[in-house]
């Protein structure tokens, strides 16, 4: 994984590299996201017999997938002609969860075409922005409903776009010529071809959560909750899961680690609905700890990106494939044969004694 990286860094346009790489402010906080993993460790049991493992996790719209989840990241086409349909097969091919977004530069319905050319049943949920005009909004969903979305999952972490010190530096500040959101194209008073045209919504409030779970037979899930008590409020109002993330530490540079949010929020939800954490997975091990600390699934964005960026297609594969490979030997040398046996016992903070 590390050499999809180096490959992505070298192939790349830095401007592009940069786009994808960086974070706000300081990005304080998308260090540590990865340096919160090193603050933890696994502690294994022994001889529970762990001879078959069974590592598939039962997700709002996908009843049997792998624990690793693609988490959405916006257009795909800067770093690889093929885009999101080459994530998009791979995803389906090694049996995660595609988180599509709002923000793709693949309309949503060619997305879950090309998921559906490498597996028969694939998950892919789809990532909103909620557009100021609630029609807008409206017509978003019902684009990805008729494409054959199995889930939705709302971003409430950006009432306004994170300040990327690096895009501000490089004046990357909208799509290069020849991109164009596709989600976006045709929809009433939106163009696809800037920014502009996915504005953020910060006058959104709960009541038009409300709305939109109201507006769809799909699951939604949250994403972006780092307060326990948003948690909660999640789950009140209706919403299948909670994804646990500070969006990589592009919003506010000020927050903690994803994973040092984990236990607070599993500990709210209560097992009521399916918590899931991204931000800094980057190991196999990193997965078991997230799952240790209550999570039931682990999202991972930038390994995706460079994964793609270095080899398409087979590049994102051999990054899920990876991580696949790495978690199901970490819960078998943790004395595991299925997540749940992967318990908060089972995990410690590194240097002090337990
Ligand atoms: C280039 C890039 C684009 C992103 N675009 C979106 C987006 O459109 N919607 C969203 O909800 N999150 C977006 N995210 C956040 C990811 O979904 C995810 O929270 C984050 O990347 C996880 O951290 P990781 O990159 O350390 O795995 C983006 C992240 C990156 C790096
Ligand atoms: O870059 C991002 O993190 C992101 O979430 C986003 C939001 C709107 C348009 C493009 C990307």
């Amino acid at each position: 994984m590390r050499a999809l990286h180096e490959t992505a860094r070298k192939t790349l346009d830095p401007v592009r590299y940069d786009y994808v790489a960086g974070g706000a402010g300081e990005e304080r906080v998308l260090a540590d996201n990865e340096r919160a993993f090193d603050r933890y460790a696994l502690l294994p049991r022994v001889l529970r017999g762990s001879g078959t493992r069974d590592t598939s996790a039962a997700l709002p719209g996908a009843p049997r997938t792998a624990p690793v989840l693609v988490a959405p990241t916006a257009f795909h086409r800067l770093v690889h002609r093929d885009g999101e349909r080459a994530t998009a097969r791979a995803a389906a091919a090694e049996g995660a969860v595609l988180v599509t977004g709002t923000a793709a530069t693949t309309a949503v319905r060619d997305v879950v075409a090309a998921a559906r050319e490498a597996a028969p049943d694939p998950a892919v949920w789809f990532q909103l922005y909620p557009h100021p005009r609630r029609e807008v909004t409206a017509a978003l969903v019902r684009r990805a409903e008729d494409a054959g979305c199995t889930a939705l999952v709302v971003t409430v972490d950006s009432p306004v776009f994170g300040r990327h010190t690096r895009d501000l530096r490089n004046g990357f500040t909208d799509l290069p010529p020849g991109y164009a959101a596709e989600n976006m194209r045709g929809l009433p008073g939106t163009g696809p071809d800037a920014l502009t045209d996915i504005p953020m919504s910060p006058a959104a409030r709960w009541p038009d959560l409300t709305e939109t779970l109201r507006g769809t037979s799909l699951p939604v899930l949250l994403k972006g909750v780092l307060h326990p008590d948003d948690a909660r409020l999640a789950v009140e109002h209706g919403a299948a899961g909670v994804i646990v993330s500070n969006h990589g530490g592009r919003q506010c540079d000020a927050v903690p680690a994803a994973l040092d949010c984990l236990p607070a929020v599993a500990g709210a939800v209560a097992g009521r609905v399916p918590v899931l954490l991204d931000g800094g997975v980057r190991r196999g091990s990193d997965v078991a700890v997230a799952l240790a600390l209550g999570a039931a699934a682990a999202g991972v964005g930038r390994p995706v990106v460079w994964g793609l960026a270095a080899e398409g297609e087979t590049g994102v594969r051999r990054v899920l494939a990876a991580l696949r490979e790495e978690y199901d030997h970490t819960l078998a040398l943790c004395g595991g044969r299925r997540n749940a046996d992967l318990t908060a016992d089972m995990v410690v903070r590194k240097g002090g004694t337990w």
